[in-house]
């Protein structure tokens, strides 16, 4: 105890689609303090699955703000029942889901900025906020405001060299658009709308942190080249909306010092610096350290494939980011739905819900899989447009099933393959010296990742893949 109370480190937090994380890390960037709070499990009172709500229309999906109030109350809580001492903390940042938004209602600066350190966060902010189920990330219930954005700027080609990607239903300017047509009264009661990163650092800041480029660019609103919110992109969706914003910051950016809440309440110094959230790819981009012609693949609750660029290449597939270290280059992101929950289904179905059961089947099936291949997009994905199961058999005949073990390898085989073929359509291209990195839940299994070195290696060129740990989980030479 006495020895962790001298470690100085920083906090990494990270609000994503399942659960609020956090990591301390001390000067030589060693983790030695981990928790989180998982939404489903710990928060069972706001009756999430996997951390969200699917409304009955299928299309729109939500998450209640107030939980992810109350997931930080309860680990700054956890953190300080452990003896983990705040008072090393020389500053602070953190990542969320990208493209969710948050609607803070007129009056709630002034609530922020003189919370009470006798009480928690959720009880203090209960009514701060002028939508209560944020819009996320698994939205797509927007196509009709997403046609009027393309439409106002000139077309989707048009709307992706501006902001780097073309409307998608889950990009937060559309998400602003749907909620200013169809709830305008919320709409004009809200003072603020922040990303899911740039309202958890408001919660730290004790005042509006301001949205960075880098997330800022899942919005359609950013002009990625630039850095300022486009006029155009603006006045197609809601009026007004460019004092709701704020002014964006670059990802580096330190917003300020912690809240006086933070330090009465939990003992943080008075100069902890918070610096700006960002988006959880573009901190995984940073975070991964990666360097140009390598690839990262995060397997958290979605499957999102990205890559550092040096130059901007809009397409009608995929998204441009700015980037999060270096503001003058950019990153390319692809994004898959049908990620873990899609994995997890096809577990319980198949594995009796256990991922050694999943594991058994790979090790038990040839890598092309006798010649069967499936597709599974049980909710409509990202990239492309898509629903539904389909497997086909060697023959090269649609079935409707598979024995389990097939079926397993199928759904593996075919998630990795689709991202192989959307990655070279963009022209990603796996080189000799390409090291594929992999992070998020699913990457801990060895089982999965060996699947997907072993589709990557279908290429001519052969690469290295890493799990986030640095640890080499194949390697193949020419
Ligand atoms: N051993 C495992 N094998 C495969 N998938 C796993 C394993 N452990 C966790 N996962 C998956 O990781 C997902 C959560 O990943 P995580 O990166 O924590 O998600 P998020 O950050 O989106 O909340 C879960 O939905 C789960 O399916
Ligand atoms: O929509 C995207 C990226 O464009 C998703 O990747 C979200 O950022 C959610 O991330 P995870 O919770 O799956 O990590």
């Amino acid at each position: 105890m006495a020895e962790r109370a001298a470690r100085r480190c920083c906090l990494g937090w990270d609000f994503s689609t399942q659960q609020v994380k956090v990591v301390a890390v001390d000067a030589e960037l060693s983790v030695f303090y981990e928790d989180s709070v998982q939404f489903d499990r710990d928060l069972v009172e706001f009756g999430t699955q996997g951390g969200v709500h699917v409304h009955k229309d299928g299309l729109t999906v939500t998450s209640p703000v107030l939980m992810w109030v109350q997931a930080l109350d309860i680990i700054l809580e956890k953190m300080k029942a452990s003896g983990f001492d705040f008072s090393q903390v020389l500053a602070l940042s953190g990542a969320g889901q990208q493209h969710g938004s948050v609607y803070w209602k007129t009056g709630a600066s002034q609530v922020l900025t003189s919370l009470s350190p006798d009480l928690p966060l959720r009880e203090q902010l209960q009514a701060c906020f002028s939508i209560s189920n944020c819009p996320v990330w698994m939205d797509s219930s927007t196509a009709a405001q997403c046609r009027q954005l393309e439409a106002a700027v000139g077309g989707a080609q048009a709307l992706s060299r501006l902001t780097g990607s073309r409307a998608y239903e889950r990009f937060t300017g559309n998400q602003i658009a749907k909620i200013y047509q169809q709830n305008p009264e919320a709409y004009s009661h809200t003072e603020r709308i922040s990303l899911v990163s740039s309202f958890a650092a408001s919660l730290f800041l004790g005042s509006y942190s301001p949205v960075d480029y880098s997330d800022g660019s899942g919005m359609n609103l950013l002009q990625i080249q630039d850095k300022v919110w486009s006029q155009a992109c603006l006045g197609a969706c809601a009026p007004r909306l460019e004092e709701k914003l704020g002014r964006p910051v670059p990802s580096c950016s330190v917003v300020g010092p912690i809240s006086s809440y933070f330090v009465q309440r939990y003992g943080f110094p008075p100069g902890c610096k918070v610096v700006a959230f960002t988006g959880d790819n573009p901190a995984s981009l940073a975070g991964m350290r990666l360097e140009e012609g390598d690839i990262a693949v995060s397997l958290g609750t979605s499957d999102t494939l990205f890559l550092w660029l040096q130059e901007p290449t809009p397409a009608l597939e995929g998204h441009i980011f700015c980037n999060p270290v270096d503001p003058q280059h950019y990153m390319a992101l692809l994004c898959f739905k049908n990620g873990s929950l899609m994995r997890e289904k096809i577990r319980d179905e198949s594995a009796s819900g256990s991922w050694s059961e999943f594991s058994k089947a790979l090790q038990s099936t040839e890598m092309g899989n006798g010649g069967n291949l499936g597709f599974y997009f049980d909710v409509m994905e990202i990239t492309p447009e898509i629903i539904g199961r389909h497997r086909f058999s060697a023959e090269n005949r649609e079935v409707s099933a598979f024995p389990r073990e097939v079926e397993i390898r199928a759904l593996i085989e075919g998630q990795f393959m689709a991202k192989k073929i959307h990655a070279e359509a963009l022209g990603y291209r796996v080189m000799p010296k390409t090291k594929i990195l992999a992070t998020g839940g699913a990457s801990h299994n060895r089982d999965i990742l060996q699947r997907w070195g072993a589709v990557s290696s279908f290429s001519p060129r052969k690469p290295a893949l890493y799990s986030s740990h640095g640890e080499q989980v194949q390697s193949y030479t020419q």
